[in-house]
Protein backbone atom coordinates (compact mmCIF):
# COMPACT_ATOMS: atom_id res chain seq x y z
CA UNK A 1 0.00 0.00 0.00
CA UNK A 2 0.99 3.81 -0.72
CA UNK A 3 0.24 6.57 1.40
CA UNK A 4 -2.89 7.63 -0.21
CA UNK A 5 -4.56 4.02 0.23
CA UNK A 6 -3.55 3.55 3.69
CA UNK A 7 -5.07 7.02 4.26
CA UNK A 8 -8.16 6.13 2.41
CA UNK A 9 -8.55 3.34 4.54
CA UNK A 10 -9.37 5.45 7.65
CA UNK A 11 -11.70 7.34 8.34
CA UNK A 12 -12.75 10.67 7.47
CA UNK A 13 -11.94 12.56 10.65
CA UNK A 14 -9.02 10.54 11.23
CA UNK A 15 -7.47 11.06 7.66
CA UNK A 16 -6.90 14.82 8.15
CA UNK A 17 -4.58 14.36 11.33
CA UNK A 18 -2.60 11.83 8.94
CA UNK A 19 0.74 13.73 8.43
CA UNK A 20 2.47 10.35 6.83
CA UNK A 21 2.08 7.19 6.16
CA UNK A 22 4.31 4.57 4.57
CA UNK A 23 4.87 0.98 4.46
CA UNK A 24 8.47 -0.49 6.03
CA UNK A 25 8.12 -4.08 5.01
CA UNK A 26 5.03 -5.21 6.56
CA UNK A 27 4.91 -2.67 9.15
CA UNK A 28 2.59 0.62 8.50
CA UNK A 29 3.71 3.51 10.19
CA UNK A 30 1.62 6.31 10.57
CA UNK A 31 2.66 9.75 12.09
CA UNK A 32 -0.22 11.78 13.34
CA UNK A 33 -1.28 15.40 14.47
CA UNK A 34 -2.05 14.80 17.96
CA UNK A 35 -2.28 18.97 18.62
CA UNK A 36 -5.41 19.78 21.45
CA UNK A 37 -6.31 15.94 21.88
CA UNK A 38 -6.72 14.57 25.16
CA UNK A 39 -4.77 11.30 26.43
CA UNK A 40 -7.86 9.81 26.14
CA UNK A 41 -8.97 10.77 22.94
CA UNK A 42 -5.18 10.30 21.74
CA UNK A 43 -5.07 6.90 22.71
CA UNK A 44 -8.84 6.05 20.95
CA UNK A 45 -7.46 7.58 17.84
CA UNK A 46 -4.46 5.31 18.09
CA UNK A 47 -7.00 2.03 18.35
CA UNK A 48 -8.91 3.39 15.67
CA UNK A 49 -6.14 3.59 13.22
CA UNK A 50 -4.82 0.56 14.50
CA UNK A 51 -8.05 -1.24 13.88
CA UNK A 52 -8.30 0.34 10.55
CA UNK A 53 -5.07 -0.60 8.94
CA UNK A 54 -4.74 -4.53 10.71
CA UNK A 55 -5.40 -6.96 8.71
CA UNK A 56 -4.72 -5.32 5.26
CA UNK A 57 -3.26 -6.80 2.65
CA UNK A 58 0.47 -7.01 3.76
CA UNK A 59 0.23 -5.36 6.68
CA UNK A 60 1.76 -7.39 9.52
CA UNK A 61 2.00 -4.40 12.00
CA UNK A 62 1.06 -1.06 12.53
CA UNK A 63 2.74 1.90 14.89
CA UNK A 64 1.21 4.62 15.34
CA UNK A 65 3.37 8.16 16.33
CA UNK A 66 1.31 10.75 18.07
CA UNK A 67 3.33 14.25 17.14
CA UNK A 68 1.34 17.16 18.80
CA UNK A 69 2.95 20.87 19.21
CA UNK A 70 4.69 21.03 22.89
CA UNK A 71 2.30 22.46 24.92
CA UNK A 72 3.54 25.78 27.58
CA UNK A 73 2.47 24.59 30.24
CA UNK A 74 2.79 27.03 33.52
CA UNK A 75 2.79 25.86 37.14
CA UNK A 76 0.98 27.55 39.70
CA UNK A 77 1.56 26.64 43.08
CA UNK A 78 -1.50 27.74 45.97
CA UNK A 79 0.45 28.05 49.61
CA UNK A 80 -0.31 28.98 52.80
CA UNK A 81 1.34 29.35 55.58
CA UNK A 82 -1.18 27.73 58.18
CA UNK A 83 -3.30 24.20 57.18
CA UNK A 84 -7.32 24.85 57.29
CA UNK A 85 -6.98 28.24 55.82
CA UNK A 86 -8.84 26.90 52.75
CA UNK A 87 -5.91 26.26 50.32
CA UNK A 88 -7.37 23.87 48.43
CA UNK A 89 -10.62 25.38 48.63
CA UNK A 90 -9.53 27.95 46.46
CA UNK A 91 -7.20 25.76 44.35
CA UNK A 92 -10.22 23.84 42.89
CA UNK A 93 -12.50 26.37 42.54
CA UNK A 94 -9.61 28.72 40.89
CA UNK A 95 -8.97 25.99 38.48
CA UNK A 96 -13.10 25.62 37.77
CA UNK A 97 -13.63 29.35 37.20
CA UNK A 98 -9.99 29.24 34.86
CA UNK A 99 -11.42 26.36 33.33
CA UNK A 100 -14.44 28.48 32.45
CA UNK A 101 -12.65 31.38 31.11
CA UNK A 102 -11.28 29.08 28.24
CA UNK A 103 -7.61 27.92 29.99
CA UNK A 104 -6.73 24.05 29.95
CA UNK A 105 -6.38 23.62 33.61
CA UNK A 106 -5.25 20.61 35.81
CA UNK A 107 -4.82 20.58 39.57
CA UNK A 108 -2.39 18.46 41.11
CA UNK A 109 -2.73 17.94 44.76
CA UNK A 110 0.22 18.09 46.17
CA UNK A 111 -1.07 18.14 49.81
CA UNK A 112 0.28 14.33 50.62
CA UNK A 113 -0.64 14.63 53.90
CA UNK A 114 -4.01 15.64 54.00
CA UNK A 115 -5.66 15.35 50.27
CA UNK A 116 -8.59 17.23 49.59
CA UNK A 117 -8.45 17.31 45.92
CA UNK A 118 -10.85 13.85 44.76
CA UNK A 119 -13.24 14.99 47.83
CA UNK A 120 -12.88 18.66 45.89
CA UNK A 121 -13.37 17.45 42.31
CA UNK A 122 -15.57 14.48 42.60
CA UNK A 123 -13.42 11.74 41.89
CA UNK A 124 -12.59 10.03 45.30
CA UNK A 125 -12.07 5.88 44.38
CA UNK A 126 -11.08 6.51 41.44
CA UNK A 127 -7.47 5.26 40.11
CA UNK A 128 -4.85 6.69 37.75
CA UNK A 129 -4.23 4.75 34.67
CA UNK A 130 -0.12 4.67 33.54
CA UNK A 131 0.82 4.88 30.15
CA UNK A 132 5.16 4.28 29.05
CA UNK A 133 5.46 5.23 32.56
CA UNK A 134 3.24 7.94 33.28
CA UNK A 135 0.67 8.57 34.78
CA UNK A 136 -2.52 9.34 33.09
CA UNK A 137 -4.78 12.28 34.99
CA UNK A 138 -8.53 11.28 35.98
CA UNK A 139 -10.69 13.51 34.33
CA UNK A 140 -13.23 15.54 36.40
CA UNK A 141 -16.68 16.13 35.34
CA UNK A 142 -15.85 19.85 35.41
CA UNK A 143 -13.64 19.71 32.63
CA UNK A 144 -10.42 20.07 35.06
CA UNK A 145 -8.18 16.96 34.84
CA UNK A 146 -6.80 16.40 38.00
CA UNK A 147 -4.03 13.82 40.03
CA UNK A 148 -3.90 13.94 43.84
CA UNK A 149 -2.10 11.50 46.15
CA UNK A 150 -5.52 10.45 47.60
CA UNK A 151 -5.78 8.67 44.06
CA UNK A 152 -2.46 6.79 44.67
CA UNK A 153 -3.04 5.17 48.29
CA UNK A 154 -5.07 4.64 50.96
CA UNK A 155 -6.35 6.79 53.15
CA UNK A 156 -4.11 7.98 55.61
CA UNK A 157 -1.23 6.06 54.44
CA UNK A 158 0.06 9.02 52.89
CA UNK A 159 0.83 10.36 56.43
CA UNK A 160 3.90 8.66 57.06
CA UNK A 161 5.70 9.76 53.94
CA UNK A 162 8.37 11.94 54.65
CA UNK A 163 11.34 13.55 52.68
CA UNK A 164 12.73 12.25 49.55
CA UNK A 165 9.66 9.53 49.08
CA UNK A 166 7.17 12.62 49.55
CA UNK A 167 9.64 14.76 46.55
CA UNK A 168 9.04 11.33 44.06
CA UNK A 169 5.97 11.26 44.65
CA UNK A 170 4.98 14.11 44.10
CA UNK A 171 7.05 14.04 40.95
CA UNK A 172 5.08 11.44 39.50
CA UNK A 173 1.99 13.69 39.56
CA UNK A 174 3.48 16.76 38.03
CA UNK A 175 5.52 14.35 35.13
CA UNK A 176 2.43 12.49 34.16
CA UNK A 177 0.73 12.53 30.77
CA UNK A 178 -1.25 16.15 31.00
CA UNK A 179 -1.86 16.27 27.52
CA UNK A 180 -2.31 19.98 26.00
CA UNK A 181 -2.97 20.94 29.50
CA UNK A 182 -1.59 24.54 29.73
CA UNK A 183 -1.83 25.84 33.00
CA UNK A 184 -1.32 23.50 36.45
CA UNK A 185 -2.74 24.66 39.71
CA UNK A 186 -0.41 22.70 42.42
CA UNK A 187 -2.45 22.71 45.35
CA UNK A 188 0.86 22.69 48.37
CA UNK A 189 0.56 21.01 51.66
CA UNK A 190 0.50 23.93 54.24
CA UNK A 191 3.85 25.37 55.39
CA UNK A 192 7.40 25.38 54.66
CA UNK A 193 8.53 22.29 55.46
CA UNK A 194 10.39 19.74 52.78
CA UNK A 195 8.11 18.75 50.32
CA UNK A 196 7.44 22.78 49.42
CA UNK A 197 10.93 23.25 49.24
CA UNK A 198 11.74 19.71 46.97
CA UNK A 199 9.00 21.50 44.72
CA UNK A 200 9.87 24.66 44.53
CA UNK A 201 13.76 23.13 43.32
CA UNK A 202 12.83 20.31 41.08
CA UNK A 203 9.49 22.04 39.56
CA UNK A 204 10.33 25.49 39.97
CA UNK A 205 6.72 27.25 39.68
CA UNK A 206 6.03 29.91 37.07
CA UNK A 207 4.18 31.61 40.24
CA UNK A 208 2.55 31.32 43.62
CA UNK A 209 -1.07 32.52 45.26
CA UNK A 210 -0.87 32.93 49.22
CA UNK A 211 -3.85 32.43 50.70
CA UNK A 212 -4.77 33.09 54.38
CA UNK A 213 -7.31 33.99 56.95
CA UNK A 214 -7.23 37.61 58.10
CA UNK A 215 -5.86 36.81 62.39
CA UNK A 216 -2.59 37.54 62.62
CA UNK A 217 -1.46 34.26 63.66
CA UNK A 218 -2.07 32.96 59.94
CA UNK A 219 -0.84 36.26 58.51
CA UNK A 220 2.38 35.69 59.99
CA UNK A 221 2.35 32.17 58.66
CA UNK A 222 1.16 33.26 55.11
CA UNK A 223 4.53 36.00 55.03
CA UNK A 224 7.06 33.11 56.18
CA UNK A 225 5.25 31.02 52.80
CA UNK A 226 5.95 33.96 51.27
CA UNK A 227 9.49 33.73 51.79
CA UNK A 228 10.05 30.30 50.93
CA UNK A 229 8.62 31.27 47.60
CA UNK A 230 10.79 34.54 47.03
CA UNK A 231 14.12 32.55 47.73
CA UNK A 232 13.01 29.93 45.71
CA UNK A 233 12.87 32.83 43.07
CA UNK A 234 9.13 32.13 42.70
CA UNK A 235 7.46 35.35 42.12
CA UNK A 236 4.29 35.76 44.05
CA UNK A 237 0.89 36.94 41.87
CA UNK A 238 -0.74 37.80 44.90
CA UNK A 239 -2.27 37.05 48.32
CA UNK A 240 -5.94 35.69 48.73
CA UNK A 241 -8.11 36.50 51.98
CA UNK A 242 -10.20 33.94 52.73
CA UNK A 243 -12.92 32.96 55.33
CA UNK A 244 -13.34 36.97 55.70
CA UNK A 245 -16.72 38.60 56.99
CA UNK A 246 -19.91 36.22 57.94
CA UNK A 247 -22.97 36.73 56.72
CA UNK A 248 -25.41 35.30 59.45
CA UNK A 249 -27.89 33.31 57.33
CA UNK A 250 -31.11 34.14 60.04
CA UNK A 251 -31.07 38.14 59.92
CA UNK A 252 -28.48 39.12 57.20
CA UNK A 253 -25.91 40.89 59.57
CA UNK A 254 -22.27 40.48 58.56
CA UNK A 255 -19.87 39.94 61.38
CA UNK A 256 -16.03 39.11 60.76
CA UNK A 257 -14.69 36.15 63.39
CA UNK A 258 -11.37 36.06 61.76
CA UNK A 259 -10.81 39.96 61.49
CA UNK A 260 -11.14 42.11 58.76
CA UNK A 261 -9.01 43.28 56.18
CA UNK A 262 -6.00 41.47 57.83
CA UNK A 263 -4.52 39.98 54.31
CA UNK A 264 -5.30 43.38 52.64
CA UNK A 265 -2.86 45.25 54.97
CA UNK A 266 -0.50 42.25 55.00
CA UNK A 267 -0.41 42.52 51.02
CA UNK A 268 0.38 46.11 51.16
CA UNK A 269 2.96 46.31 53.58
CA UNK A 270 4.98 43.22 51.78
CA UNK A 271 4.28 44.89 48.65
CA UNK A 272 2.15 42.14 47.26
CA UNK A 273 -0.59 42.60 44.83
CA UNK A 274 -4.15 41.44 46.59
CA UNK A 275 -6.36 39.68 44.43
CA UNK A 276 -8.92 39.33 45.98
CA UNK A 277 -11.73 37.94 49.29
CA UNK A 278 -13.77 34.75 49.59
CA UNK A 279 -16.42 35.27 51.94
CA UNK A 280 -17.29 32.45 54.70
CA UNK A 281 -19.75 30.99 53.58
CA UNK A 282 -21.87 27.93 54.71
CA UNK A 283 -22.80 27.24 50.86
CA UNK A 284 -18.99 26.68 50.54
CA UNK A 285 -18.11 24.12 52.74
CA UNK A 286 -21.01 22.46 51.60
CA UNK A 287 -20.48 22.64 47.79
CA UNK A 288 -16.67 21.37 49.24
CA UNK A 289 -18.14 18.20 50.90
CA UNK A 290 -20.23 17.57 47.68
CA UNK A 291 -17.67 17.53 44.92
CA UNK A 292 -19.37 20.73 43.48
CA UNK A 293 -17.38 23.92 43.64
CA UNK A 294 -18.83 26.96 43.89
CA UNK A 295 -17.48 28.08 41.08
CA UNK A 296 -18.98 25.78 38.78
CA UNK A 297 -22.47 27.70 39.52
CA UNK A 298 -24.17 31.25 39.62
CA UNK A 299 -23.94 32.01 43.01
CA UNK A 300 -22.29 35.25 44.66
CA UNK A 301 -19.64 32.88 46.14
CA UNK A 302 -18.68 31.53 42.99
CA UNK A 303 -18.37 34.94 41.34
CA UNK A 304 -16.19 36.18 44.25
CA UNK A 305 -14.15 32.78 42.94
CA UNK A 306 -13.73 34.23 39.61
CA UNK A 307 -12.89 37.68 40.06
CA UNK A 308 -9.80 36.25 41.63
CA UNK A 309 -9.19 33.95 38.74
CA UNK A 310 -9.93 36.94 36.59
CA UNK A 311 -6.96 38.26 38.30
CA UNK A 312 -4.59 35.67 37.52
CA UNK A 313 -5.61 35.36 34.13
CA UNK A 314 -4.28 38.91 33.71
CA UNK A 315 -1.17 37.87 35.29
CA UNK A 316 -0.82 35.00 32.99
CA UNK A 317 -1.54 37.05 29.67
CA UNK A 318 0.93 39.71 31.02
CA UNK A 319 3.56 37.46 31.63
CA UNK A 320 3.24 35.43 28.45
CA UNK A 321 3.35 38.76 26.51
N1 LIG B 1 -14.68 30.53 52.48
C1 LIG B 1 -15.06 29.45 53.17
N2 LIG B 1 -16.24 29.41 53.81
C2 LIG B 1 -16.62 28.31 54.52
N3 LIG B 1 -15.89 27.22 54.66
C3 LIG B 1 -14.69 27.19 54.03
C4 LIG B 1 -14.22 28.29 53.26
N4 LIG B 1 -12.99 27.95 52.75
C5 LIG B 1 -12.74 26.71 53.19
N5 LIG B 1 -13.74 26.25 53.95
C6 LIG B 1 -13.82 24.96 54.65
O1 LIG B 1 -12.75 24.90 55.58
C7 LIG B 1 -12.20 23.58 55.62
C8 LIG B 1 -10.72 23.66 55.27
O2 LIG B 1 -10.61 24.07 53.92
P1 LIG B 1 -9.50 23.50 52.94
O3 LIG B 1 -9.41 22.01 53.05
O4 LIG B 1 -9.72 24.08 51.61
O5 LIG B 1 -8.22 24.17 53.63
P2 LIG B 1 -6.69 23.83 53.43
O6 LIG B 1 -5.97 25.07 53.77
O7 LIG B 1 -6.43 23.22 52.12
O8 LIG B 1 -6.52 22.75 54.55
P3 LIG B 1 -5.34 21.69 54.78
O9 LIG B 1 -4.40 22.37 55.67
O10 LIG B 1 -6.05 20.55 55.43
O11 LIG B 1 -4.79 21.35 53.45
C9 LIG B 1 -13.03 22.75 54.65
O12 LIG B 1 -14.04 22.10 55.36
C10 LIG B 1 -13.63 23.78 53.72
O13 LIG B 1 -14.88 23.37 53.16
Amino acid sequence: MNQEQMIACLPAELAGRVKSARMVGERAVVVVDASGLSPAARAATEQEISAALEGREGVAEVRVAMMADKVRRRLIAIGSGKGGVGKSTLTTNLAVALQRKGLKVGVVDADIYGPSQPKLLATEGEKPRAENDKLIPIDSRFGVPVLSMGHLVKQGQALAWRGPMAGNALSQLVDADWGDTELLLIDLPPGTGDVQLSMLQKHKPDGAVLVSTPQDLALIDAARAGQLFDTGGVPIIGLVENMAGYACPHCGEVSDPFGKGGVETAAARLELPFLGRIPLSLPIREAGDKGEPSAAGESEDGAAFRAIADRIADWLAREAA
